[in-house]
């Protein structure tokens, strides 16, 4: 059984293709092909029990299944995918419109069962082609049965017959006018439907972006770092790997608000948010932990590189100068800095770089504390090791 259904799919993959979209291409060509079979078992069958008038049915039936050997050979090699449209649908419904119009021609008496296929041929067209390529269908799709039904009336004399082709020629152009309305319409809806598909993945950004990041400074906000605090945490437990908090203020920050005005203040807080982001690896992260207040999260950081990277941000902010409304701002950064120590409840880890950094602030600001155990678990001696004096 499972031989069998192995060979089912071996054979299905040879014949169709074993990529997605390759599949839906040689799927629809299949479709498209019984469709051609089908008209051409029904001609040889009218030709078989002597229906007046037929044609040549055998040369058309050859030259109807050599376009699509030639349509199935481009796409399933793969060569058709060097143009617009890979699955030759446009080219498909020239060709199919061709044969149809040449069936009718040929049909003499049976001419009638040629006339719904076309209906069905254009349906083919109604869910891909453009509202162009349409109306290049319909215009080329008159011209061919306009000529089938002259070849036809050259070979008829009765004079109540020219109304009958009359009659043909006016249903070929209901056909082809309804087919085009319809495309049209389906065109607009499809793309109606890509434009509210474009306004909802442009919603959803900004949905995701205002929930994750600060607003006024683009960096991450509270809750997405306690989001990425929860799982570095867990990741260090596992991996052993080391994992830094720093805490960071803006010193004397609201003598800035005072001096230059609030606005002043909010150009500070973006331009010192852009300077350590430069200062930072990728795969560490900023977030602004509320009003001038910030939080680093350094992973996989054991704790000497920790604190020349944080040096390199301390040294940056202090070099750095916010222009506004012609005032020349500088600023200063303290930062208290601790290890995550595996196993702990984090508030524990933010608690230590609070105390780290209350102690940059109270030894004179612009510098780094660095608090690797808290003062309250070790003997009351604060373990704190001064990194840089402002
Ligand atoms: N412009 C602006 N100011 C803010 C924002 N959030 C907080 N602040 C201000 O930041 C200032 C913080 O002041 P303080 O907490 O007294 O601290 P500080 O002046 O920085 O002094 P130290 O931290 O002790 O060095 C306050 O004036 C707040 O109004 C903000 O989004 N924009």
């Amino acid at each position: 059984m499972s031989v069998m259904k192995t060979l089912i799919r071996y054979s299905l993959d040879l014949v169709l293709g074993s990529g997605k979209a390759m599949r839906i291409r040689t799927s629809q060509f299949v479709l498209a092909a019984l469709l051609m079979l089908a008209s051409i078992g029904v001609l040889f069958f009218m030709k078989s029990v002597g229906i007046g008038g037929m044609g040549d049915v055998r040369l058309w039936a050859a030259c109807s299944t050599a376009g699509l050997m030639i349509v199935y050979a481009l796409i399933r090699s793969g060569y058709s995918l060097r143009w617009a449209d890979p699955s030759l649908a446009f080219v498909q419904m020239l060709f199919a419109i061709a044969c149809n119009a040449a069936a009718f021609a040929l049909a003499g008496d049976g001419r009638g069962v040629t006339l719904p296929l076309l209906a069905v041929i254009l349906m083919f067209g109604m869910f891909g082609l453009s509202i162009q390529q349409v109306i290049t269908v319909a215009v080329y799709g008159l011209m061919l049965f306009a000529e089938a039904i002259l070849f036809s009336l050259l070979r008829e004399t009765e004079r109540t017959t020219y109304y009958l082709y009359g009659a043909y020629y006016f249903m070929v152009v209901i056909v082809l006018a309804s087919s085009t309305f319809l495309t049209w319409r389906l065109c607009e809806m499809r793309e109606h439907m890509r434009h509210q598909k474009l306004q909802l993945t442009q919603a959803l950004e900004k949905i995701q972006q205002t929930a994750n990041y600060d607003e006024l400074t683009g960096a991450a906000n509270r809750r997405h770092m306690l989001q990425l605090i929860q799982y570095e945490s867990q990741r260090s437990d596992r991996s052993a790997n080391p994992l830094l908090v720093a805490m960071l203020d803006i010193d004397y920050f609201k003598r800035i608000n005072d001096t230059y005005g609030h606005q002043a203040g909010d150009v500070a807080l973006q331009k010192f948010t852009k300077t350590v982001q430069e200062k930072i690896r990728v795969t560490d992260t900023l977030a602004r932990w509320g009003g001038e207040e910030f939080l680093i999260l350094l992973t996989e950081t054991e704790l000497d590189v920790g604190l020349i990277c944080l040096e390199r941000v301390r040294a940056a902010v202090a070099a750095d100068v916010v222009k506004f409304a012609g005032s020349w701002i500088s600023l200063t950064v303290s930062i208290g800095v601790t290890r995550y120590q595996p196993g702990e409840a984090f508030e524990k880890t933010l608690t230590r770089a609070d105390e780290a950094l209350y102690a940059a602030k109270a030894q004179g600001r612009n510098q780094i504390v660095c608090l690797q155990q808290s003062a309250d678990t070790v003997d009351s001696m604060p373990d704190i090791s001064k990194v840089k004096a402002g």
